[in-house]
């Protein structure tokens, strides 16, 4: 069974301590040697998922969590390799993907599998998938073809990279928007503006933190924000309704991935760091 978070309220939020908070927005423990592991939410029924497989390929396929006959019968995912280089198989279609490939995996599809190439660095696995409404071909997208866009300044500590994967420009999905953020070395700031967007909720995969470091993810309405003290592997649930801003306590990147009523990534309103409480 997966692990179902069911979305609270912002009117909620000034009433939760920290458990309460990271319990409702924060998945852990997602990337576990040799499992796949997965977790619902009720926010626009995104689920993400992580496969870290060893010696032994790891597959999925089944619809029962999601209530449909198979996975896919209803569903599009994208699948971020953020570990060592692996393959996956799709209804017998192979594709290879190095550190920081997606693959989109459309609708329709029967069985997944995936597998590390080297089970001394083995492929990290990360998912996002979501309702979809026709079926698109499954498609590999490597971090060349992505489309890059630098953001952010080195005075103020947050150059970065982004770059779009699934995205209508670059290989078009149902309602799912994908791309991985790198930050440039010395920048710690993820996100700047600090922003909502009232039509597409957002999952942010934090990956690439050392074990003694820590992102402070920062959420919330505008002028009621909270933090979520993040490691890595961690997923932070980001509602329409909150900011999503953070900072690592040292080098870091993370995967984004996003859906709603629109895929017009460039629809945004962004808050004034001075508006913010
Ligand atoms: O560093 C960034 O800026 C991002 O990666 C922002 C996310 O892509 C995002 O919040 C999109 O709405
Ligand atoms: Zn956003």
């Amino acid at each position: 069974m997966m692990r179902v978070l069911y979305g609270v309220s912002p009117n909620d939020i000034p009433s939760f301590d920290t458990k309460r908070l990271r319990a409702e927005f924060l998945i852990e423990g997602l990337f576990a040697p040799g499992h796949i592991e997965f977790a619902y939410t009720h926010v626009d029924r995104m689920v993400v998922g992580a496969a870290c497989p060893a010696e032994t390929p790891l597959a999925f396929g089944g619809g029962a969590d999601v209530g449909t006959p198979l996975f896919f019968t209803a569903r599009e995912m994208g699948i971020a390799n953020l570990g060592g280089a692996g393959r996956i198989i799709v209804d017998g279609q192979e594709f290879a993907l190095a550190n920081r490939d997606i693959l989109y995996v459309g609708r329709g599809a029967e069985q997944v599998a995936l597998a590390s190439d080297d089970p001394a660095n083995p492929a990290r696995f990360y998912m996002n998938s979501v309702p979809a409404g026709r079926d698109i071909a499954h498609r590999l997208i490597t971090r060349d073809e992505a489309k890059p866009l630098d953001l952010g300044e080195d005075s103020r500590s947050n150059r970065r990279r982004l770059r779009m994967y699934i995205h209508p420009e670059v290989a078009p999905s149902c309602l799912l928007l994908m791309g991985i953020t790198d930050l440039a070395p010395g920048s710690i700031w993820n996100t700047m503006p600090p922003h909502l967007h009232e039509r597409r909720m957002e999952a942010y995969c934090y990956f690439d933190l050392a074990e003694a470091d820590r992102v402070i993810h920062l959420m919330g309405r505008p002028a009621e924000t909270r933090n979520l003290i993040v490691a890595n592997g961690d997923v932070v649930i980001s509602p329409a309704w909150s900011i999503h801003m953070g900072a690592g306590t040292g080098p870091y990147a993370f995967v984004w991935g996003m859906t709603g009523e629109n895929q017009a990534y460039t629809e945004f309103d962004p808050v004034p760091v001075a508006d913010l409480k």
